[in-house]
């Protein structure tokens, strides 16, 4: 089997309002996959369903070819022991050392020795350049260190699949570009599959072997970065010029400014 992750015509809406309609993603094994879009185009969404979090209404997620189950807990446990997730706001626990954040994911899910367990740390702080930051605390850190505690912790049981949600927000550009680098050195010795939800073209296309641009709930294009470099496709390159102007939406969607003010008007 070639994709670690595959959706298949997938329709997901939040109560009544439809987030993705009819999305088909693959993410072959061994790759970073870049799924790009503008703010609330459902990229989190995304990540949310892989994760089993939520269900979709249509259509499956699979992860190795057996569908991700949201209702049972025992398959998805299992299925979750498979992935490392960094959230957005996935903060580490303040009060607990940076030794102790990465030792958490394997006290949760392994009986190793206090031995074993202290070397496997020890070995993933080593690869995001932090084992000599372990006993510290959170706020002793600064952002970008703790940023590459959560990759460390979220990598502690060699998951197979990696999902990244917005790694590089709030990130000075020289944490960006090691942040980057960590993210495809750290797929390529595990042997994983990574699936990197960003806005930074730079950074994303620099490490992905694949993109995926999302809008209004289905994929509107999809290549190689330099594919997608050389695209004609408006939104794609409204995208990697940052132009403020173009298809990718920038008001929530719902009524007009002029129906709000009740000037009547159409949409
Ligand atoms: N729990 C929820 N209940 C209702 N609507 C939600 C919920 N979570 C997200 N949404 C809506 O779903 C849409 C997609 O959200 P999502 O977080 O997936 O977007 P995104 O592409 O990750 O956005 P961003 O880049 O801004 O983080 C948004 O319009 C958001 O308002």
């Amino acid at each position: 089997m070639t994709n670690l992750v595959e959706i298949n015509n997938l329709h997901f809406a939040y109560g009544d309002r439809p987030i993705l309609t009819g999305l088909t993603m693959q993410f072959p094994r061994n790759k970073v996959v870049a799924v790009m879009g503008g703010s609330g185009s459902g990229k989190t969404t995304i990540l949310r369903l892989i994760g089993g979090l939520i269900a979709p209404n249509s259509g499956d997620v699979k992860l190795l070819g057996e569908s991700i189950a949201p209702t049972n807990s025992e398959t998805l446990y299992k299925q979750r022991r498979n992935m490392g997730m960094l959230f957005q706001h996935g903060a580490l626990f303040t009060d607990l050392t940076v030794f102790e954040n990465v030792a958490f994911p394997l006290r949760e899910h392994t009986n190793l020795s206090e031995d074993l367990l202290r070397d496997l740390v020890l070995l993933k702080l080593n690869a995001v350049g932090l084992r000599n930051a372990a006993q510290l605390k959170p706020s002793e850190i600064s952002g970008g260190m703790a940023r590459r505690v959560a990759l460390a912790r979220a990598v502690a049981l060699d998951p197979q699949l990696i999902m990244y949600d917005e790694p590089f927000a709030g990130l000075d550009p020289i944490s960006m570009g090691v942040t980057a680098n960590l993210i495809r050195n750290l797929n390529d010795a595990l042997g994983s599959t990574s699936i990197l939800v960003s806005h930074d073209v730079h950074e994303s296309f620099g490490i992905a072997d694949y993109v995926y641009f999302l809008s209004q709930g289905s994929i509107v294009a999809a290549g190689t970065p330099a594919e997608m470099l050389a695209s004609q496709h408006p939104y794609v390159q409204q995208f990697v010029n940052a132009r403020a102007d173009g298809p990718v939406p920038f008001h929530y969607p719902g009524k007009s400014l002029a129906q709000d003010l009740g000037l009547g008007g159409g949409a």
